[in-house]
Formats: structure tokens, C-alpha cells, sequence
């Protein structure tokens, strides 16, 4: 779908087939966000026409690299990619990190209103949530750069878990500055063991890291 912006981000075909008979329930949060987000100081004015295709639609892409189980995703703001991963996947366990108490009651109102109840959430900032270690998979958009977002949630996750983390088209390079920090972490006893990046849409990239 073509948003007002006329970007073509993600192919209808293919949110479609992610999205499967959650489509309408997506579409629910998605009018709530745009109805409410901008107030609540959710999503800028700018975003509000490309809601649909760069926000929620990317956020769904992330639904297929998800493994039944328990998935944390940290500084989920205005759901993204919590709650719309939340509706794709209702067989995983979503545990929704956020601090801010704005947020927080946006998530829980919406985990509430779209009847979600794999949905748990967390008033938390990442590095005051590690009881959450026992998550398989941690995911995080938007939310700061690798060689900081790497240390502050590997470990959440269990030995032998994964990081998937949305980042734009700089994601290599993001890579490359993180080197340092993740071999500094290594020391600590958390272990990144394997890193990589794929391409998830037009504008954005997914990293991929194994905890050790
Ligand atoms: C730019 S917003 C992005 C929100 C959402 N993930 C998105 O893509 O629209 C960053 C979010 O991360 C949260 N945040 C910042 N630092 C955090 C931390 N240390 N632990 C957990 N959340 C954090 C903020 O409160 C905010 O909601």
C-alpha cells in the first residue's frame, strides 16, 4: 500500500501474508495510534501519514524471525514493534519494556483494548529488567545505537537467545562501531556470539546477535 507520502515500503502482498487474518486487528491499532499518538506524544505529526506502511508494516516484518516463546521488546513507545508483533504472533509471550508512564498506559490500554493477552508490560528502563533474563528473544526499534542497544539488552536474554533489532540503512556501519564495546562486554560474562544483518524493507535492516 502506498501511504499518503507515496512510499511503497513494504509490499501489501507480503504484510498480507505476514499478517494473515490479524490484518484487521492491525488496522484497529494502527486507526487508535493515528487518532491518539499524536496527543499523547507518541509519533510526530510528519509520521502520522506513513503510519501504516513505515511504522506498522516494517514493525510486522519482524513477525516471521520470532520462535514460539518469550520475547521482550525494549522502549516499545507507541507499540512499535511490541504490540503490532503482539497481534502477528499470538502464540509468543510478549514481555513490553518502556519507562515512561505515558507510554506504559498507551501499551497497557492497547494490550486491553485489542484483547492481547500474550501481552505483558514491564514499567521499566532495560538495565533495571534483568529478572527478565530468561527471555529467548529480545527485539528493539528506535530506540539507540548498536555499541550502546547491544550491551543494554543481551543481557535479558537467555544463553543461546537472539537480539533482533530494527535499524536503518546504516546498519553496517552501525556494526563496525560496536565492535569495540561488544568485545569489552564479552568480559562480563554475556557473549555475543554470532552478528548479522539482513534487509527487512526498503528503509530498514534487521541485526541479528546470539547470546552466548
Ligand atoms: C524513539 S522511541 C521509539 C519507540 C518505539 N520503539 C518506536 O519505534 O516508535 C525510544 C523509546 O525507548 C525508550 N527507552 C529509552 N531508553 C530506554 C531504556 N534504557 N530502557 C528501555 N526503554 C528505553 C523511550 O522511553 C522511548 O519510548
Amino acid at each position: 500500500m502506498a501511504d499518503a507520502a507515496g512510499e511503497l515500503e513494504v509490499e501489501p502482498a507480503a504484510a498480507a501474508t505476514i499478517l494473515g487474518d490479524r490484518l484487521e486487528l492491525t488496522r484497529r491499532f494502527t486507526a487508535n495510534l493515528a487518532a491518539r499518538g499524536e496527543e499523547l506524544g507518541l509519533i510526530g505529526p510528519l509520521e502520522l501519514p506513513r503510519l501504516w506502511t513505515r511504522h506498522v508494516l516494517n514493525s510486522a516484518l519482524v513477525a516471521p524471525l520470532l520462535k514460539p516463546g518469550r520475547v521482550g521488546d525494549v522502549g516499545s513507545g507507541a507499540g512499535l514493534p511490541g504490540i503490532v508483533l503482539a497481534i502477528a504472533r499470538p502464540d509468543v509471550e510478549f514481555v513490553l519494556i518502556e519507562p515512561m508512564e505515558r507510554r506504559v498506559a498507551w501499551l497497557v490500554d492497547q494490550a486491553a483494548e485489542l484483547e492481547l493477552s500474550n501481552v505483558e508490560v514491564v514499567r521499566a528502563r532495560a538495565e533495571d529488567a534483568r529478572m527478565y533474563r530468561a527471555l529467548d528473544q529480545v527485539t528493539a526499534r528506535a530506540v539507540s545505537a548498536l555499541r550502546t542497544l547491544i550491551p543494554l539488552t543481551a543481557p535479558l536474554v537467555r544463553e543461546g537467545g537472539e537480539l533482533v533489532l530494527m535499524k536503518g540503512a546504516g546498519a553496517e556501519r552501525e556494526i563496525e562501531a560496536a565492535e569495540k564495546p561488544i568485545r569489552k562486554f564479552k568480559l562480563s560474562g554475556v557473549e555475543v556470539v554470532e552478528l548479522g544483518v539482513g534487509v527487512l524493507s526498503e528503509t530498514t535492516r534487521v541485526v541479528r546477535a546470539r547470546v552466548g
